[in-house]
């Protein structure tokens, strides 16, 4: 049934049609049939989370953009920067000469400088950006703290980076896996972050949408329990407080098996929080308005968050199977991994069906198909995820290039892709312009990449598992087939692959911050081609 305002279901907007049941061929003889499944029946709901994700369709108050806009150029500029880091470091592995022998350009130091760039700060400015803007529409408040306090974090979280990058490429670094810096950059780091979760939960507090709409969740986790795990993880004691030349090394707080468990307690929960809750936010905001489609289940996101962060957050030993941390805890994480499949999947069941009565948008809406086949990664890899979790997939995985596969299956198919929607969504928006630059552009942008991705994580597939297989051979007497040498040997013509769907990927990166130049500074920008007419009901 449909309300118009004024009807039972109240609403403070006016000449707002607002759907609180399914929508049937009666009420709107040109719509598509309801689509099937538990979306349509979950009517209070819906209605108030439509409401909240579509708030700002009906009010343009006072938004801080400007910020968010900063955000969005930073994650371009540092997202160009960490692939070519990556890509840098994945020819150094197929070349060594590459290292050029000097301490700055070797592949021990490059290495943390590409994983912290491509997270935390082309990853961090794209959840920092996106969260602000994104609590700000569906709260239908301006950012708490203002202007000021956003570019407080916004060059605090910038000097941050610059002072972690430095650090490594000079030789600083407390050694512990995504999380190098040492204590007086995590201390910069502590500081901004505070700010950032005083902005974003002072504006959900402000809001006027009673409603606080499910990407808020994902992003409020994300905050508060990366806040944690900073903290935890570096518990540290500086070796010596005043002068010195060691005054920047520290110790940790917690020694042997302990000291293994906390980080790689942080570094998957990092994993958890960082790169995946923070990007489901990212998945539950954009995709239902790229495509124009409520969210397929609200319901189901709510369950969907509640068991991911349940459940992720005791998974960690699955990085530690067989070593000396004790049994119970390492079958602990593998069972804990293997159940978080279904809330994995869960998510991307959502997001996907998100689609369902708009597939047809795929073929012609580039930005939309970013969206979508990240989700569909995403649900790619947190199948291998669990699989690798189990103790006997792991006994021939670890430390082979098929968790670097792993890896990046989940960073450039779900992370980077899911962020690049956002981002070609998010600029047009915010610089008001009738479109991007040009939509083709978008297009090979995303075959350029996903060709990269397809050859990245394929060639990593193949060498993992013969590494593994390699390293367990034995001859008739016992002794190991292959010395580690003739592994590596072996490796080589994957490395160079790799390294060539890398360089496939910088170059769609490249044609990104290229669209995206001309059309912040080209003329007006070419309007988007006409979008096909499409009911918008309940949003
Ligand atoms: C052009 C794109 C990229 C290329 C060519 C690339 C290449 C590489 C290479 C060669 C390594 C070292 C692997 C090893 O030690 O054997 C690596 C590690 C890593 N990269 Fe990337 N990368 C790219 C993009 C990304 C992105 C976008 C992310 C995250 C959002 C990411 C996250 C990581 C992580 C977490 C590791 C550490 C993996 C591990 O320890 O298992 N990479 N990358
Ligand atoms: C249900 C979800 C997932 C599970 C159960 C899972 C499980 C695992 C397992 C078992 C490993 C190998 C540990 C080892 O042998 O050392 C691993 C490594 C890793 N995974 Fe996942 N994974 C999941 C999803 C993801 C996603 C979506 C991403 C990226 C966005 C990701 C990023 C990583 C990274 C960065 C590492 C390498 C850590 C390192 O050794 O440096 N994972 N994961
Ligand atoms: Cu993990």
């Amino acid at each position: 049934m449909i309300h118009i305002n004024g009807g039972k279901e109240a609403s403070p907007y006016s000449k707002t049609i607002l759907i609180t049941g399914p929508i049937t061929r009666a009420d709107r003889p040109s719509d598509p049939p309801p689509a099937a499944g538990p979306g349509v029946h979950e009517e209070a709901t819906v209605t108030q989370a439509a409401r909240a994700l579509g708030a700002h369709r009906r009010d343009t108050g006072p938004y801080e953009e400007g910020v968010v806009k900063a955000f969005v150029l930073a994650a371009v500029i540092w997202g160009v920067l960490g692939f070519m880091a990556g890509d840098f470091i994945a020819w150094q592995l197929a070349f060594p000469a590459l290292n050029f022998d000097t301490p700055w350009t070797t592949f021990g130091r490059v290495r943390p400088l590409h994983t912290s760039v491509v997270i935390f700060a082309f990853g961090g400015n794209v959840l920092l950006g996106t969260s602000l803007f994104v609590v700000q529409r569906t709260c239908r408040a301006a950012l708490y703290g203002g202007a000021r306090l956003g570019w407080l974090v916004f060059g605090g979280y910038q000097v941050f980076l610059v002072m972690a990058g430095s650090g490594y490429l000079l030789g600083i670094t407390q050694g512990r896996e995504y999380a190098e810096p040492e204590w007086y950059t995590d201390l910069v780091l502590t500081v901004i972050w505070v700010l950032y979760l005083a902005q974003f939960l002072g504006t959900l507090l402000k809001r006027r949408e009673p409603h606080i709409y499910v990407a808020n969740w994902f992003y409020l986790a994300f905050i508060i329990t990366v806040a944690l795990l900073h903290l935890g993880n570096n518990l540290a004691a500086p070796v010596v407080f005043f002068g010195g030349e060691s005054w920047i090394k520290s110790y940790s707080f917690f020694a042997g098996v302990q000291d293994a468990m906390t980080q790689w307690w942080y570094g998957h929960n990092a994993v958890g929080f960082f790169l995946t809750a923070g990007f489901l936010g990212i998945m539950y905001y954009f995709i239902p308005k790229q495509a124009e489609r409520p969210v397929y289940s609200y319901r189901l996101s709510i369950v969907h968050f509640w068991a991911l962060i349940f459940l992720y957050i005791w998974a960690g030993p699955h990085h530690l199977h067989y070593t000396a941390l004790p049994d119970w805890t390492q079958t602990l994480g593998m069972v804990f991994s293997i159940m978080l499949w279904m809330p994995s999947w869960g998510g991307m069941i959502n997001g996907l069906m998100t689609l369902s009565g708009a597939w047809d948008k795929l073929r012609t809406d580039p930005v939309l198909r970013f969206l979508v086949v990240s989700v569909a990664f995403y649900g790619m890899s947190t199948f291998e995820g669990p699989m690798m979790g189990v103790k006997a997939v792991n006994a021939l995985s670890h430390y082979t290039d098929w968790t670097v596969g792993h890896v990046h299956s989940g960073a450039l198919g779900w992370v980077a892709f899911v962020s690049f929607g956002a981002l070609y969504y998010l600029v047009p928006v915010l610089w008001k312009k009738p479109g991007l630059y040009s939509t083709a552009l978008v297009s090979a942008h995303f075959w350029i990449a996903t060709v990269g991705i397809v050859l990245y994580i394929t060639a990593m597939w193949v060498s993992g598992i013969m590494q593994g297989l390699m390293w367990r051979a034995y001859d008739e007497m016992g002794f190991l087939q292959y010395s580690f040498l003739e592994s590596v040997k072996a490796m080589h013509p994957y490395y160079v692959i790799r390294a060539t769907g890398g360089l496939l990927f910088v170059v769609g990166a490249l044609i990104m911050a290229y669209n995206i130049t001309r059309t912040l500074v080209g003329p007006a920008g070419r309007p988007a081609p006409a979008p096909v007419p499409t009911p918008v009901p309940t949003l």
